[in-house]
């Protein structure tokens, strides 16, 4: 999918809903989380994921943040309970960040910016692929993870040793033997809401599905992911900074917390 769209001055959130006009829509994301404004939903089921690691393929720059991508063709690697009903699917996870520790996730809470995001994406079983399911209402569920600047975070060490060899859009690598359970906090506590992707196409089938707890990441971790490029090989060079679409107008909608 080649496009014009960044995070640049020229190309960035603000530019978007000229070639995408839902980024105007009534369910965009991300949001700013309001714990106090949040209801806590006695209906909402404890969040099951259950990943196996040989799903893990490759690892991927794709030119506005990095994935690694799993082998999706079996119910093998699955998120189920929580606010959704059915099976979904992981098909990739990925991050967002900031040029300094002061920002760089996407949700924020009462306002605060954490320096990373983590996003776990999975899309419905009940359609025939990621891309169909993309496109529906209760297509895809993605789990927000924040990442806090504290002490190194050894899970994320094969992931970031991994950068050097993706380090220009359009590289990847093999990148297989990964249970991305290991990069969830201790707590699946959650808050939720029906929300977008928070990239063009910025498609409105999103549910939000945002861990109240974050995990650790240091400052120097945080500095190899500032060392990835947007740009290409031989082009010129662009520190792949600031990653994040700021948060959205909530329009009405409620926020759900599976916690008190
Ligand atoms: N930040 S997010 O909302 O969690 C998000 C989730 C999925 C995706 C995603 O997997 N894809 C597929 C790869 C891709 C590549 C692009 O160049 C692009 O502009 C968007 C995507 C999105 C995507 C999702 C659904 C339909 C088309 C593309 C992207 C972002
Ligand atoms: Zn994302």
């Amino acid at each position: 999918m080649s496009h014009g769209w960044g995070y640049g001055t020229t190309n960035g959130p603000e530019t978007w809903v000229e070639e995408f006009p839902i980024a105007d829509g009534l369910r965009q994301s991300p949001i700013n989380i309001v714990p106090k404004e949040a209801k806590f939903d006695l209906s909402l089921k404890h969040l099951k994921l259950r990943y196996d690691s040989s799903n893990a393929k490759g690892i991927l720059n794709n030119g506005h943040s990095f994935q690694v991508d799993f082998v999706d063709d079996s119910d093998t690697s699955i998120l189920t309970g929580g606010p959704v009903s059915g099976k979904y699917r992981l098909k990739q996870f990925h991050f967002h960040w900031g040029s300094s520790d002061d920002k760089g996730s996407e949700h924020t809470v009462n306002g605060v910016k954490y320096p990373c995001e983590l996003h776990l994406v999975h899309w419905n079983t009940k359609y025939p692929s990621f891309g169909e399911a993309a496109s529906q209402p209760d297509g895809l569920a993605v789990v927000g993870v924040f990442l806090k600047i504290g002490a190194a975070n050894p899970r994320l060490q094969k992931v970031l040793d991994a950068l050097d060899a993706i380090k220009t859009k359009g590289k990847q690598t093999t990148f297989t033997n990964f249970d991305p359970k290991t990069l969830l906090p201790g707590s699946l506590d959650y808050w939720t809401y029906e929300g977008s992707l928070t990239t063009p196409p910025l498609l409105e089938s999103v549910t939000w599905i945002v861990l109240k707890e974050p995990i650790s990441v240091s400052s120097t971790q945080m500095t190899k992911f500032r060392g990835l490029h947007f740009s290409g090989e031989g082009e010129n060079p662009c520190s792949m900074v600031d990653n994040y679409r700021p948060p959205q107008p909530l329009k009405g909608r409620q926020v759900r917390a599976s916690f008190k």
